[in-house]
């Protein structure tokens, strides 16, 4: 089947650079969120992200301003039915996810392929929930969006080789490379890199470093683009808890245990970039460690 529109389901910072690198390859995109607030500024944002391609020469004004005008909103859910591609990004909770696919579900044609961008949630159990187990995958990007070459791709145990090799199309006509991961708790990316960062966290819980000495090891001493605190604000901490929480849950083994600081900063509110306070506060000028 080929796939020109796409439906996105979350307007957060996934579903924006999603939405980004579909309509720069000329994909139509059409998104939804249940905040107004986030879909009013997910065009200006892609815009800016846009432009900023512009600037460094990697696309012309014209593919710009192409793209912009492939992105369009809407605040209901079941305008996206026509879309020949459903990618769900909202916030990574079971609970959104199934309640979004079971409004969306009525509205969808047969042959319409339904996808999470879940970073960790079991595509196997999500699938077997909709009407189209064999049509459904996980499609994880990576953050940045426009900037990080991967795109894992995730089968359920029931998903078709059809659904598979259209997806894998998909990628190539992003220009992005797909790794085929099995479906198991957190998949690859998240298996190996989360419990790093849940690591760090813990650094800092036991006092063997301050959020800075921490994050200047790992960049200095591993060349990591980001330090991993800095990197988990970036990710968003909740996202991270919640990923913990299912590499917990899922392989029942207490090496995945969240620290208990990663909990007490979620439970503040303190979200990472995304709510301007994490391991560091963005709220001025510069970023300062909170620890
Ligand atoms: C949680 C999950 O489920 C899975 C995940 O995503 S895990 C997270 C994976 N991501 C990472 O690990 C990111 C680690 N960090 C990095 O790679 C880098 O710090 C970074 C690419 C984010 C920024 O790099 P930097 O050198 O500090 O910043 P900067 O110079 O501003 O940007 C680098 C490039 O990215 C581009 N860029 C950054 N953000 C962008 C965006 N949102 N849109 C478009 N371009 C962007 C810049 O234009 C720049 O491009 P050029 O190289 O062509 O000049
Ligand atoms: N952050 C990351 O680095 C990565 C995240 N992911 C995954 O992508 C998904 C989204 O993450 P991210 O973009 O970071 O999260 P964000 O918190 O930035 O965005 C999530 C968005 O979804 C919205 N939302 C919540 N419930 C619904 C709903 N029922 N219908 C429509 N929209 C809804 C939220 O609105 P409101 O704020 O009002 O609740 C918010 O705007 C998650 O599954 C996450 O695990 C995958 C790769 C990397």
């Amino acid at each position: 089947m080929a796939i020109t529109s796409v439906g996105i389901v979350g307007a957060g910072q996934m579903g924006n650079g999603i939405a980004h690198v579909f309509a720069l390859a000329g994909f139509d995109v059409l998104m939804t969120d249940i905040s107004q607030d986030a879909l009013a500024k997910t065009v200006r944002l892609v815009d800016q992200n846009l432009d900023r391609q512009v600037s460094r020469g990697k696309i012309t004004d014209e593919d710009r301003k192409a793209a912009l005008g492939r992105i369009r909103t809407t605040p209901k859910l079941t305008d996206l039915g026509r879309c020949d591609l459903i990618i769900e990004a909202a916030t990574e909770r079971e609970s959104v996810k199934q309640a979004i696919f079971d409004e969306l579900l009525p509205h969808l044609r047969p042959e319409t392929i339904l996808t999470s961008n879940t970073s960790s949630i079991s595509i196997t159990r999500l699938a077997s929930r909709t009407d189209r187990p064999e049509k459904f995958m996980g499609f994880h990007f990576m953050n940045p969006v426009p900037v990080m070459q991967l795109v894992e791709l995730i089968r359920g145990i029931a998903t078709d080789d059809a659904t598979y090799q259209t997806l894998l199309k998909v990628v190539d006509k992003l220009g992005k490379t797909a790794a085929s991961a099995e479906d198991f708790p957190a998949f690859i990316v998240n298996r190996i890199l989360m419990p790093m960062i849940n690591e760090a966290v813990y650094t800092l819980y036991e006092g063997v470093g301050n959020v800075t000495s921490i994050d200047e090891s790992l960049k200095l001493g591993a060349n990591h683009p980001m330090g991993p605190l800095e990197l988990a604000d970036f990710i968003g901490l909740d996202t991270c808890l919640a990923i913990m929480n299912v590499l917990h849950e899922g392989l029942a083994d207490t090496k995945y245990r969240p620290c208990p600081l990663l909990t007490k900063y979620v439970e503040a509110g303190w979200l990472g970039r995304k709510t301007r306070r994490g391991f560091y506060d963005y709220r001025g000028a510069k970023p300062v460690p909170t620890r």
